[in-house]
């Protein structure tokens, strides 16, 4: 691509975070529909600004109101999206604040506002001026809430009825950047071996005992720097959701249904353990669908993939039954906050009580294809119990050959280890 029709990338994190608070998109979704206008060796930039905005989102709003008497709306309202840019490059960013200012400001002509020019400077330079009192009036402010906790009422209410120990750690936890977890491809290397080809290039990593794949990198690194990543030696996966594939135990030769499979994190795992499984990976999602095959050919693995909806499974299934059962819920998303921050802004309340009933429903659907003697797994990357342990009880109260096998697991986030996530471990009797 021609280099002169790559964006200014401040004006291209604004069109990024409107695209999450006004229209309702994923914040993954709405920068990769603009990365085609952001050369290379932006994108880590890109990426940092507009996952850093979503973290800190109320902070940045709460200088933005007390510098401004009128808040920016209607066709204007993209600059409200600059200036928390050009805040979160001063707060939280080292670049220099004469660079984030000028870079901010210079970011309204590609977004088509130049008569503006004039307010985000100003509104920028006067936060310079008033910054200490500023950031202490916000660390004072402990009637909002929302400002301490840089979550909405609605997630930390639920979270302190669930955790009313833990809920601060989680919250904290939640606003850290997350750590790198990658899943060693056992066939490839042992987890030892790896950390060798790591060490020679200079990326430090530690192995995990629980999980006999896992290796946490002390710095984020581009997949482009892993050893052999294009090869299949590594996959990125958080450690908690390592945890899926050994709890299925695939067998090789087994019948198996990864449900809810795209993009396909676990189906190569299990494809790792039990290389000739006859693996069916169903996703409702055509286009991320479209990333298991992807992640197969990579991985050069085999599965069977299919576009189906696990309210319909008569629809795709071809009347086999399967040995196991892995079923990765559609949920919340409240376990993986850090890496996700735009889902404390995107998700309501009122999601949670229509997500619970997509869940059981494709549960109950699915439970019939589980052969007698067969286990399946449930699993979430919430932490919210109705999503996970009250599921399950209903699911067994209602369901008399539905056994529980072993305990529920319920990770919560920490600092430095794995997300948030539930699994619990069903057998068919
Ligand atoms: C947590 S993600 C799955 C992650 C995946 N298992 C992995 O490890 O890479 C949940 C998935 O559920 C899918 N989904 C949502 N509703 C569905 C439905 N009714 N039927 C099938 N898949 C659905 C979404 O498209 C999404 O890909």
């Amino acid at each position: 691509m021609n280099k002169k029709s790559y964006q200014n990338i401040r004006a291209l994190c604004a069109k990024a975070i409107f695209a999450v608070l006004e229209d309702g998109q994923s914040l993954s979704t709405a920068l990769a529909s603009l990365n085609h206008q952001v050369a290379d060796k932006d994108k880590a930039l890109i990426q940092e600004i507009s996952f850093g905005v979503m973290r800190v989102l109320p902070e940045l709003n709460f200088y933005i109101h007390h510098l401004m008497k009128k808040v920016l709306t209607g066709k204007n309202r993209v600059l409200h999206y600059l200036l928390l840019v050009g805040l979160y490059q001063i707060l939280y960013t080292r670049i220099p604040e004469h660079a984030a200012v000028g870079e901010t400001v210079g970011a309204v002509n590609d977004l088509k506002k130049p008569q503006l020019k004039g307010v985000i400077n100003g509104v920028l330079r006067e936060f310079l001026r008033q910054q200490a009192s500023l950031k202490q009036k916000f660390q004072q402010d402990s009637k909002q809430q929302i400002s301490q906790t840089l979550h909405p009422s609605w997630l930390l209410n639920r979270l302190k009825s669930a955790y009313p120990e833990q809920w601060q750690a989680i919250v904290n936890a939640n606003n850290q950047k997350p750590p790198m977890w990658l899943r060693v491809n056992l066939n490839h290397y042992s987890v030892s071996e790896y950390q060798q080809l790591l060490e020679k290039q200079q990326i430090a990593s530690e192995s995990f005992a629980d999980i006999p794949c896992a290796i946490r990198l002390t710095t984020a690194v581009n997949v482009t720097k892993l050893p052999f990543f294009a090869e299949g030696a590594v996959t990125v996966q958080d450690l908690s959701a390592q945890y899926a594939a050994y709890l299925l135990a695939p067998k090789n030769g087994e019948q198996i249904l990864d449900m809810c499979a795209a993009p396909g994190g676990k189906t190569t795992h299990i494809l790792e353990l039990a290389p000739t499984a006859n693996v069916l990976a169903v996703d409702v999602d055509a286009n991320r669908v479209k990333r298991i095959d992807e992640n197969l050919t990579r991985l050069k693995q085999h599965a069977q993939v299919k576009v189906g909806d696990g309210l319909t499974p008569e629809k795709w299934c071809d009347g086999r039954l399967f040995d196991r059962i892995l079923l990765d819920a559609p949920c919340s998303a409240t376990g993986v906050i850090r890496r996700h921050p735009d889902i404390k802004w995107l998700r309501r309340d009122s999601d949670i009580a229509q997500l619970t009933e997509l869940q059981y429903a494709i549960l109950t659907r699915i439970w019939p294809y589980l052969k007698t003697g067969g286990t399946l797994v449930y699993a979430t990357c919430s932490v919210l119990p109705e999503e996970n342990k009250l599921q399950i009880c209903r699911f067994l109260k209602e369901n008399p050959n539905a056994k529980q096998q072993g305990e529920l697991r319920q990770f919560l986030p920490t600092e430095l280890g794995g997300d948030g996530f539930f699994y619990a471990v069903l057998n068919k009797v």
